[in-house]
């Protein structure tokens, strides 16, 4: 059932794209290069100077060079391979090559419109939002003419990151030494958040940590399938910064370690799951610091292999770009998470938004927020779509976003707005990204770039 090869089209009710964007974070190449990008990636953030200067020592352990633009020249070669004739492009948000230089090439190309695949499963802030926003910007910088974006949903439970996620921890668990092998905990690793960013994420909150602990169960089941006994699992969140008195998810990796080992546990696997392969949160602050921590409190770890360009995640992201091509694509989801929506609606995602305002102000309780049941998980269910795109109006946004000469009283996500997959209205950034994409195209581009 995977086609998604560039010379389909898009079925009735669907989406013609003719190019995807592959999108992802950026790291530095060289020495001179860490200062610069991390400047990057903490514009306008609080993270203390000494938190950048520890950051900056990871990279010079690997002599400022950060694996991850490699890795993406991987999957962009695979990519290329799975769906030609579509065209390929790739873009960063903290580093070159940059989303607007990327988006200034599709122009010049004569690209109309581009699905966006963002190289993060889970829904938060820095993993969804934000990059929606960069997009966003992108747009903004090339101007008139640039292509039309749609982004790809999340795909934290999708059997193209789940299964070759599950071969990677039972490899890992027969790696660890026999006599402990039985017996060890799967800890399930992803980047830390600030807990205001965590609370806010997704639709309704909490999406973040339910979305880890419901694809790290669904993993943990099929590894205990596949070796015929149960690995207990736990997660734990890696890479932790800003100021000290501000709270982030918890328990950080190393002292989820130690404290397996002074319940007396004997060997554990640290699984990546928040990450789609071994860049620098990867190699360095697991693979350095968490299997030296476990080292020194004699617990035996291994670490869990990330997806990277595994043919079976390769062939996920064709499929996900069917789905946005043919309404009726099948719409894999392994857990009661998923699958994710489409198109995210007004507020997903926002640390300013009124989830935050109640997190902060304790109106609706940010415990019940974390306790993770305050989403109502209609979001791209089976049975619920975005309205027809036939009959949009033209004052779709009545701000005019990315439509010169179009003006008017209407305010983003007020009802004029056709809103996202369960009719929730859409934020600004996402309405520029997604708008020209709802409105019905009469003929579409000539086939065989
Ligand atoms: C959720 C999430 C993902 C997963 C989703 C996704 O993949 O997008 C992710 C990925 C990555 N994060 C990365 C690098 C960094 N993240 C930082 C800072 C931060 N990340 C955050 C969150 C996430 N980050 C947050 C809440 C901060 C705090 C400050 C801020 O909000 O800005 C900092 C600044 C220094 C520091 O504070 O550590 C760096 C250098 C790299 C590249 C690694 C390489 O070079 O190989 C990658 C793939
Ligand atoms: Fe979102």
């Amino acid at each position: 059932m995977t086609n998604g090869a560039g010379a389909d089209r898009g079925g009735p009710g669907g989406l013609d794209v003719d190019a995807l964007l592959l999108v992802s974070f950026g790291g530095p190449e060289g020495p001179g290069d860490v200062m610069p990008f991390l400047r990057n990636v903490t514009r306008g953030r609080a993270v203390p100077e000494l938190r950048l200067a520890e950051v900056a020592a990871h990279y010079d352990h690997f002599d400022g060079r950060s694996p991850i633009n490699d890795q993406n020249r991987a999957l962009l070669a695979a990519l290329r391979e799975r769906l030609a004739p579509l065209p390929v492009y790739w873009g960063n948000r903290n580093w070159a090559p940059y989303l607007a230089d990327a988006v200034a090439r599709m122009r010049a190309d004569g690209v109309r419109r581009a699905a966006c695949f963002v190289t993060a499963a889970f829904a938060s802030y820095s993993g969804c939002r934000q990059y929606r926003e960069d997009l966003a910007e992108a747009l903004r910088q090339v101007g008139p003419g640039a292509p039309d974006f749609v982004k790809l949903r999340l795909f934290f439970d999708h059997p193209g990151f789940v299964e070759p996620m599950v071969d990677h921890c039972v490899r890992a668990v027969g790696s660890l030494p026999a006599a402990v092998r039985d017996g060890a905990r799967l800890v399930f690793t992803a980047h830390a958040l600030p807990l205001e960013q965590a609370v806010v994420s997704g639709p309704d909150g909490g999406a973040y940590e339910r979305q880890l602990r419901a694809t790290a169960e669904v993993i943990a089941a099929r590894v205990g399938t596949r070796l015929g006994r149960s690995h207990p699992w736990q997660l734990a969140f890696c890479s932790r910064s800003g100021p000290p008195g501000v709270p982030w998810l918890e328990p950080d990796i190393n002292d989820a370690l130690v404290a397996l080992a002074e319940d007396g546990e004997q060997a554990a696997v640290i699984v990546p799951v928040g990450f789609v392969s071994d860049h620098m949160e990867v190699v360095y602050d697991l693979d350095v610091e968490a299997v030296r921590t476990a080292g020194e409190h004699g617990i035996a770890v291994a670490r869990a292999g990330t997806v990277g360009t595994d043919p079976r995640f390769v062939d996920m992201v064709a499929d996900l770009l069917a789905e946005r091509r043919h309404p009726d694509w099948d719409r894999p989801a392994l857990s009661d998470e998923g699958p994710a929506h489409d198109v995210c609606p007004l507020h997903c995602c926002d640390p300013a938004g009124p989830l935050a305002f109640w997190a902060r102000t304790g109106v609706n309780g940010s415990r019940v927020v974390m306790a993770g049941g305050a989403g109502t998980r209609a979001h791209g269910r089976p049975g619920v779509r975005r309205p027809a795109a036939a009959g949009v109006p033209a004052d779709l946004c009545g701000r005019g976003h990315g439509r010169p000469g179009l003006s008017g009283p209407g305010l983003c996500g007020q009802p004029n707005d056709p809103g996202s997959a369960d009719g929730r209205p859409r934020d600004e950034a996402t309405i520029l990204v997604e708008e020209r994409a709802s409105v019905a195209r009469p003929d579409p581009p000539p086939a065989g770039e």
